[in-house]
């Protein structure tokens, strides 16, 4: 990693985004009652980079980016905000006919089961040729030939006889790469990968990440990590939104969260990571739960699980300060009438153990 340089600041200032969703409410109807999962979120996307989201289960992570592509349950609804992409809100889109625009050829999303995303009834060469076909608009040959191109770009050797394979012939860490071949045989601009890991051992996981990334610069694509996992991250993001209870609550480039996190919540994700943890220290587990999304929350939805919650942060909540002009935290502490309060100690530690040059700092 490297401090922020004039081209990171180019990346992202001097650009508009391709996707901009803001101040997002997402609501679901559960049993007669209102749950608020997406919290006036917003997130600019940059064409080229690739994104992580991360956060704990249920923070909103699914549930917020599943709006971009009209896959939200049909208990829920994008309540306000807009979601701006191409001249679309798509946070107005009713019908799947609208979402057909979007769904597959501009926004594709690789999820964590690859087994559910796959029909056990066809060959996997016949289910990457109908996305072929209907995506990219070719036939015959030429389509064939298209498909065994991305099959060899995901990793799969001897494409010829693995096209008349079903789902059932391939290992895991296989089938996910035949569901990213169907993503890409939709050519999308946008991929979305919710935890594409997860369910996979951890040599395989590293493969996949590296596909992913050699994928992203031959298809040119602009991608977002779902993840819990930070491990995961640190190693493909090149910047990275954390979200707690609908928000996303910090965001900046890799090495801004990494090395100068300012977000309490941030502080515990990485002081809990097992990876990073330092040696002979018990690692760090975040105390109590995520707030009840049924109630409304007052303040900083972190503050109760904050051992260093200041009065403000249970009364009103932050609105976004600047750290950098990549880098922004929704936390109190950043006000400049805010007493100084130190991070903690393994947080310090961290930014020994990883280098001392600093985003700009
Ligand atoms: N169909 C639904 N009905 C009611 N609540 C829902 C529905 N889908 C999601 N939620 C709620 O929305 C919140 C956010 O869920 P979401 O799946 O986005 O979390 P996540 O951060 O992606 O978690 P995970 O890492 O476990 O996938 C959770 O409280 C969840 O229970």
């Amino acid at each position: 990693m490297h401090s922020i340089s004039r081209e990171m600041e180019e990346k992202y200032i001097n650009q508009h985004p391709i996707l901009s969703a803001k101040d997002v409410v997402i609501k679901f109807n559960l049993r007669g009652h209102t749950l608020t999962a997406i919290r006036e979120a917003s997130l600019d996307l940059y064409e080229g980079e690739s994104l992580a989201i991360v956060g704990e289960s249920g923070s909103g992570k699914s549930v917020f980016v599943k709006s971009f592509m009209g896959l939200l349950d049909k208990n829920g609804w994008v309540d306000s905000g807009t979601i701006n992409y191409k001249g679309y809100d798509l946070g107005k889109f009713k019908t799947e006919k609208e979402w057909l625009r979007i769904r597959g050829k501009e926004i594709a999303m690789v999820f964590q089961d690859p087994m559910t995303a796959l029909n056990p009834l066809k060959t996997i060469g016949k289910q990457i040729l109908e996305a072929v076909e209907l995506h990219q608009g070719l036939r015959g040959q030429e389509a064939k030939n298209t498909v065994l191109e991305i099959l060899r770009d995901v990793g799969i050797s001897n494409p010829m006889v693995r096209y008349n394979q079903y789902p059932h012939e391939f290992s895991g860490g296989m089938r996910q790469r035949v569901v990213i071949a169907i993503s890409i045989a939709c050519s999308p601009r946008i991929l979305i990968c919710d935890e594409p890991t997860t369910a996979l051992d951890v040599t395989i996981q590293a493969q996949i990440i590296q596909l992913l990334k050699n994928l992203q610069k031959k298809y040119k694509l602009t991608i977002i990590y779902i993840t819990h996992d930070l491990g995961v991250v640190a190693k493909v993001a090149d910047r990275i939104g954390v979200m707690y209870a609908g928000d996303i609550v910090e965001i900046g480039t890799s090495e801004e969260v990494f090395y100068n996190p300012q977000h309490p919540y941030t502080w515990a994700l990485l002081s809990s990571l097992p990876q990073l943890g330092i040696k002979g220290e018990p690692l760090y587990s975040i105390k109590g739960t995520p707030p009840n999304l049924f109630n409304e929350i007052r303040g900083d939805a972190f503050a109760p699980r904050n051992p260093r919650a200041l009065k403000i942060d249970f009364e009103l909540r932050p609105p976004y300060f600047s750290v950098s002009p990549t880098h922004r935290a929704k936390t109190w502490l950043l006000d400049p009438r805010a007493p100084k309060v130190e991070p903690p100690e393994a947080i310090k530690k961290l930014r020994e153990q990883w280098g001392s040059e600093c985003c700009g700092k």
